[in-house]
């Protein structure tokens, strides 16, 4: 197997959500959770995403991650890596966006990396270096309440100075709209004045198809699905891969019970649980006693066994930002958030084992830790949901025959739990 793009995701969501986009634009695909294991069989596939969960751990654990991935794939003939971050740019001051990026450019020689997060098709959009969400500023968005990366300045720009060791340079929209020669021209510029990295602007799928088009001639790009699109186009208009109709079709069924687990605490997440609970049965966990360890996994699978067998049943842990952020007054932010994700993926675990073969996660680390504890190697990916959010087949492992959909916090409609289970029989 030759790749054509290798891309490293920094979370689960976000690694489906590429791949997804992937597929739809022709390419081969398979996201694989973490380095694939030698004896993992792929089929053949122009793209691998592999999928870490590098987003809020340490830096350093970050960079040693990403360093693994980027060498399966470079090992496997990747050209060109993708590193696959948050359209709403998640991070934190001490990273882990630029030591990422510092550490795969050292690795390629790259003299200056095009990043951007923008994804036309869910409303990220950045313009001279802000990233907008929708229709504000990712400042004003709800992302600064995020519980674990709050979103305080737009200026990417600024974002990524703070994090990374190189200079951050600009490429505006007016040089992306004359075109790949001056997005060339421009970038060779920055990178004569010793300028590493640039935030090059992008508001519609024309504006990625261009930067793709530049960026398939790089070893290394920073970005979200958006650039992964352009990439895919450029990789397909240059005849470098023989595009392929997107598969998208149901599959063989795997029937049996389904559930869908919470963690996120998105707006858009509480509003999908609110319409939720006139569709399923829905818990409410107690994220107080999950911190003091009153056995609400236990509550939770008492609560869901006779239910299952009647249809899906929604369990989640979201809440409010006042709520959140009293929970993480009184228990510490990391504290609040690692003890939660591991009580989901318990709950996820013993579903599983009570035979639930249809599973929908909302939230990136929440999907990091359920798919984690499943042990499922690798996904193929099938219909698409809402943007951003495929049905996931999961290969190898030993939990059977399974479909996931892991969606990011902010993805998805008002009824995407009912929509998702809709697709997934
Ligand atoms: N009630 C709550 N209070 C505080 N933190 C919570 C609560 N419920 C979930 N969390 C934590 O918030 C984080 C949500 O992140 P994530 O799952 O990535 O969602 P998103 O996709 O919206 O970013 C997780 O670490 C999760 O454990
Ligand atoms: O790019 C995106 O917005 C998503 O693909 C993504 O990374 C989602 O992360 P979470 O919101 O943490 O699920």
């Amino acid at each position: 197997m030759t790749l054509a793009l290798g891309c490293i995701a920094d979370d689960y969501t976000g690694a489906s959500d590429l791949a997804n986009t992937l597929t739809r634009a022709g390419l081969r695909t398979v996201q694989t959770i973490g380095v694939p294991a030698d004896d993992l069989a792929l089929p053949e596939v122009d793209a691998v995403v592999v999928s870490l969960k590098s987003r809020s751990i340490g830096a350093g654990l970050a960079v040693s991650r990403s360093r693994a991935a980027e060498t399966w794939l470079r090992s496997r003939g990747a050209g060109h890596v993708l590193f696959k971050i948050c359209s709403t740019f998640d991070s934190t001051d001490v990273g882990n966006i630029g030591p990422v990026m510092d550490a795969l450019r050292a690795d390629c020689g790259e003299a200056a990396v095009l990043v951007t997060p923008a994804f036309p098709e869910t409303g990220r959009t950045v313009y001279q270096g802000n990233l907008f969400v929708g229709a504000v500023p990712l400042n004003e968005s709800s992302l600064k309440d995020h519980p674990l990366n709050p979103m305080r300045d737009s200026n990417l720009v600024r974002v990524l100075a703070r994090q990374s060791r190189t200079q951050i340079g600009l490429v505006d929209l007016a040089t992306v709209t004359r075109g790949a020669d001056a997005v060339r021209a421009r970038v060779a510029e920055l990178a004569g004045k010793g300028i590493g990295a640039a935030i090059i602007d992008a508001v519609f799928d024309r504006d990625l198809e261009t930067i793709g088009l530049v960026a398939a001639q790089h070893r290394l790009s920073v970005g979200a699905s958006g650039i992964g699109l352009g990439l895919a186009r450029a990789l397909v208009s240059t005849g470098k891969i023989k595009s392929t109709a997107a598969s998208g079709g149901p599959g063989a069924a795997v029937g049996g019970p389904a559930a869908c687990l919470a963690g996120s605490c998105s707006q858009a997440t509480l509003h999908q649980i609110a319409s939720a609970e006139r569709a399923m049965p829905v818990l409410h966990l107690d994220p107080d006693r999950i911190l003091t360890g009153v056995g609400e996994a236990q509550r939770a699978l008492d609560w869901a066994s006779p239910r299952l067998a009647e249809g899906p049943v929604l369990i989640a842990s979201s809440a409010t930002p006042d709520q959140v952020a009293a929970l993480q007054a009184r228990h510490g932010r990391d504290a609040a958030g690692h003890a939660i994700e591991q009580t989901m993926a318990d709950i996820a675990e013993n579903l599983v084992k009570s035979g639930v073969r249809r599973l929908v996660v909302a939230g990136g680390e929440t999907s990091g830790a359920v798919v984690d504890r499943l042990r499922i190697p690798g996904f193929l990916v099938g219909a698409e949901i809402a943007a951003g959010v495929p049905v996931l087949r999961a290969v190898g492992g030993t939990s059977g025959d399974m479909l996931l959909a892991l969606k990011s916090g902010n993805f998805g409609g008002p009824e995407f739990f009912s929509d998702a289970l809709g697709l997934m029989r």
